[in-house]
């Protein structure tokens, strides 16, 4: 090619002179007009640069067209629409058109030289590290620009946005470049980073925290009057004003120490807690009045507070009343796996009465002591998480909520999230009411702020801002809407021997009811003896009666099995095991429920089957067939009867035989069924003694879908 004029070669390239110039300006070509003229070899490296540019501008454009027509016809100058083009085609090499046609003219032949260079050129940029999405704000303030620089740009790329708007990776990473960035796709952050939760403490930033009191015992052995009692003698007369606030929690201070009081008393709470995950308590307070003894109630406690791995400690309450007898209910819970201290054992026994006050003082100091031996720790200089105690809506203030801090300082203004919950710390209050600003480890503290009621036993989290609190709630509430569709893993004795084999399950936690408590003996020894070296089998509680809420609570807080003998689940048991998939099994035989657990441990276990009656037929008449036997001709009464159906012979209400069909016809042909209405002839496999009016009931087993 011979030298060529500016207008041919914009021609060549379908563009305008003026717009070649302005390209050729850009490449550090100066020419004068559209008449100056260009070397041939100028003229073909431009042609192999501007002709994919061209095609790229040409598609960008209309992309931007689409964006924003209004914009591309006012307000942006031809110049800088073309400059914005091609910088949306650098994007893609990242490189100058100018920088490409250097490389070609000086070394084209060098080839991977170039490359290095080019590598090398844009190693030495600024990097930034961009998310799927940044706030205009955000990435003004991330480049070092004002907020309206960017959002010029933003206009120059077609997209009209404002300082509080989201834009996505590309657009922000177009702007970046725009300002000479180097841009880096920064490594999304897992809810569980949002939420802090594999942050480990180093053993210097834990510091000693109170410990944390549930309250537990038989009804009416005066749970509620020993936490109010406490709350007298150690609030009230302290705190100015005299009111406590009842907030489902409080703290009481004693030789300077501090100890929480859950307000809620009873196991039922306890472990509908512990089933949402809540695991709060540090210690149990067992009250037994001493005049009663240890009853079923006290029992379960015990087994609750076991099954969570809470240390006990006994209130022997009511000792001022004259039937007091504080031996006899140590002696009862050495029945239960319970020794006292005095007796040898390593249990913490304290006579108590409420209404005097009496052993108040060393109840407390006791469980100072086995919380020191517990050496609880916690650092307050981290986010803080803990769990909901309880909340309600409050027509005056929205979501009240009081939560108890298990580790970090929550403080006003903190962005929190619990469950499908969230929100902002807007006012806090302390135990005593008192307005506090911020709150540490242990401590319990009303919030208002929050989106929704969350439900007691949820984790609450602060996390970093608004943004993120709002985003892991509405995961929550996807994962909640999933996990309705798919089930949790919960055990059951179909799924054991695979959770077994996975090794997600190394024990099995059993709770027996039965209707007397010799089959609860035998049933529990038998079963404990099934523990090998991969499994352990235990029983985490027994009792005499039908299968209880609270037993289906305790099974899903301890992910247990139940086993009834002889007894059933009554409605609310049924349906809360139904929700949250506790597994039921009832028995009347008690080798029946140990084969059963033996099998689902070896991945055994028998299909569980119902039974599905198909059809009946009545027998009209018997014919006695040589070789053959004794065939019945039927009327079928109703459904039908097929030839795979497994049959019983029913004669004046009782069954004579069950068995298979040996043959089933219509006149002299055999088939496969015979519905209602029809007669038919009916041979029953090594059966002949059929007589007349006999009923054929016909059935199959249908398997139960696990
Ligand atoms: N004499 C005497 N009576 C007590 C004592 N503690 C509680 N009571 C009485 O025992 C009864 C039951 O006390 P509560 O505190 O309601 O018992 P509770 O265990 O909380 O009962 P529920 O909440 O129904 O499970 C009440 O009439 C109390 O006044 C005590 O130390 N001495």
């Amino acid at each position: 090619m011979a030298k060529i004029r500016v207008y041919e070669l914009a021609k060549k390239l379908n563009i305008s002179s003026k717009e070649l110039i302005a390209q050729l300006e850009d490449l550090d070509i100066r020419v004068v007009n559209h008449m100056s003229t260009l070397e041939a070899e100028q003229a073909s490296l431009i042609m192999d640069l501007l002709k994919d540019e061209t095609l790229d501008i040409d598609k960008e454009k209309h992309e931007v067209n689409n964006i924003n027509n209004d914009l591309e016809d006012t307000n942006i100058k031809s110049t800088e629409k073309r400059k914005n083009q091609k910088n949306i085609s650098r994007n893609k090499s990242h490189h100058s058109p100018k920088e490409e046609q250097n490389k070609k003219t000086q070394k084209p032949e060098h080839h991977e030289e170039n490359i290095v260079e080019k590598s090398a050129g844009h190693s030495s940029k600024k990097e930034i590290e961009l998310l799927s999405s940044i706030q205009v704000g955000v990435l003004a303030e991330k480049l070092s620009k004002s907020s309206s620089e960017v959002i010029k740009k933003l206009m120059l790329l077609g997209i009209m946005a404002t300082i509080n708007q989201e834009i996505d990776f590309d657009t922000a990473s177009m702007v970046a470049e725009e300002f000479g960035y180097a841009v880096v796709e920064a490594k999304e952050e897992s809810i569980e980073e949002k939420l802090n939760i594999d942050e480990k403490d180093e053993p210097k930033d834990l510091v000693k925290r109170p410990p944390v009191i549930t309250v537990m015992g038989h009804v009416d052995h005066g749970k509620t009057s020993l936490l109010d009692a406490i709350r007298k003698t150690k609030v009230t007369e302290r705190e100015a004003g005299g009111i406590t606030q009842h907030i489902g929690a409080y703290t009481v201070k004693v030789d300077g120490e501090t100890i929480t009081f859950l307000d809620t008393p009873g196991h039922e709470a306890f472990t509908a807690m512990r089933s949402r995950g809540a695991s709060i308590t540090d210690i149990a307070i067992l009250v037994v009045a001493a005049d009663d003894g240890v009853m079923p109630q006290t029992i379960e406690a015990i087994n609750h507070a076991k099954a969570a791995n809470v240390p006990i400690i006994v209130a022997i309450n009511k000792i001022d009343k004259p039937a007091a007898n504080p031996d006899r209910v140590k002696q009862e819970l050495t029945e239960h796996g319970l020794l006292v201290e005095e007796w040898g054992g390593d249990i913490i026994s304290v006579a108590v009465s409420a209404h005097t006050g009496e052993g108040l003082d060393q109840l407390l100091e006791m469980i100072l002591l086995v919380a020191e031996m517990q050496e609880l720790k916690a650092n307050p200089n981290r986010r803080a998480k803990g769990s909901i105690v309880e909340a309600q809506l409050d027509k005056g203030r929205g979501t009240v909520a009081t939560l108890l801090i298990e580790t970090g300082t929550i403080h006003v203004g903190d962005s929190v999230v619990a469950g499908v919950s969230h929100g902002k710390v807007r006012a806090m209050v302390d135990d005593k009411g008192k307005r506090v600003k911020e709150a540490g480890p242990s401590m319990p503290v009303e919030i208002i702020g929050l989106s929704e009621v969350p439900s007691a036993g949820d984790t609450f989290y602060v996390v970093e801002d608004d943004k993120i609190s709002r985003q892991i709630a509405e995961t929550k509430k996807e994962e909640i809407r999933e996990q309705h569709i798919h089930q949790t893993q919960r055990l059951s004795l179909e799924d054991l021997f695979n959770q077994i084999q996975q090794g997600t399950v190394k024990e099995i936690n059993i709770i027996i009811k039965a209707d007397v408590q010799g089959s609860i003996e035998a049933l529990k020894q038998s079963l404990v003896r099934l523990s090998d070296d991969e499994v352990k089998v235990n029983v985490i509680h027994t009792g005499v009666g039908a299968i209880s809420e609270t037993d289906v609570m305790l099974a899903s807080a301890s992910n247990a099995i139940i086993i009834g003998f002889n007894v059933r689940p009554d409605n609310n048991a049924r349906s809360i095991a139904e929700k949250e998939k506790v597994d039921i099994r009832l028995y009347r035989v008690i080798y029946n429920a140990i084969e059963d657990i033996q099998d689902a441990m070896k991945g055994m276990l028998d299909p569980e089957y119902k039974e599905v009656i198909m059809g009946r037929a009545e027998i009209r008449q018997t014919f006695k067939v040589p070789n053959i036997g004794t065939i019945a001709g039927c009327h079928v009464i109703d459904g039908k009867i097929n030839r795979n159906n497994e049959v019983r012979i029913i004669r004046d209400g009782i069954v004579v035989h069950e068995g298979g069909i040996s043959s089933l016809k219509r006149f002299k042909d055999d088939v496969r069924e015979v519905a209602s209405g029809y007669e038919c002839g009916i041979g029953i496999e090594k059966y002949n003694d059929l007589k007349e009016n006999d009923i054929i009931e016909a059935f199959t087993m249908e398997e139960i879908p696990r």
